[in-house]
């Protein structure tokens, strides 16, 4: 096993499928024994970042945190996905510029149907006026302009999303073995 190590990152909306995708990403890896982490936006809020918020601020050092870490886990041959909104086009170029195999994958999920899954129940209460900077509501989210890999969710499975995330590793030689059930 001799991997490069790569950090997919994946920005998107609140609903969008990060998690998800990212989930399926790390099942098809583990099954074919690759090393790969997952660094998520909710899981990261508990540990690393813990008493942060959602103001700009406080959102860059969210990013800058996860950013930092992943660079550690890819530089080491780990396949380290992250799942975070990361609302802002110029962190997320900061964070390109310093990180290992940096791959920018846009989970592009439109608006209503994010709003329309409302896996938290967190648009409506955005909605109500009861969270104040939801993004996408009443907080910007700057879509990345050059992405690696765009998975619009609306039109194709989770499954293809996933397919397309492990094709592009093979294909950018990032992955030292053969991953089963990739479709092309
Ligand atoms: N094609 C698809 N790809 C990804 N998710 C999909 C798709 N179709 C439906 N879904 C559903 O959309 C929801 C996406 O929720 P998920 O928690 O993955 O979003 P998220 O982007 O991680 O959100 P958050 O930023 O709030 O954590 C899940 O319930 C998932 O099953
Ligand atoms: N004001 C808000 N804006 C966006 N997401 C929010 C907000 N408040 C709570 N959340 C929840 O917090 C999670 C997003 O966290 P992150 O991905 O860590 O965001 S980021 O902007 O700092 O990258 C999502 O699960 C979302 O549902």
């Amino acid at each position: 096993m001799n991997n490069k190590g790569v950090t997919l990152w994946l920005t998107g909306l609140s609903g969008a499928g990060k998690s998800t995708i990212a989930k399926g990403i790390e099942e098809k890896l583990r099954a074919s024994k690759c090393p790969v982490e997952v660094l998520d936006g909710d899981i990261i809020r508990t540990w690393l970042s813990q008493g942060l918020g959602f103001s700009k601020k406080d959102r860059d050092t969210n990013v800058r945190r996860v950013g930092f870490v992943a660079n550690l886990l890819s530089r080491n041959g780990v396949v380290t996905i992250v799942a975070m909104i990361s609302p802002y086009r110029e962190i997320r170029a900061e964070i390109r510029a310093i990180t290992n195999n940096f791959v920018e994958i846009y989970i592009n999920t439109p608006l209503e149907v994010c709003e329309a899954r409302d896996v938290k129940g967190l648009y409506a209460k955005a909605r109500a006026g009861e969270i104040k900077g939801f993004t996408g509501i009443d907080d910007p989210y700057e879509s990345p302009l050059n992405p690696e890999i765009v998975c619009n969710t609306n039109q194709e499975t989770i499954e293809e999303s996933v397919s397309k995330v492990i094709q592009y590793l093979q294909d950018n030689g990032f992955l030292s073995i053969a991953v089963t059930g990739v479709m092309s």
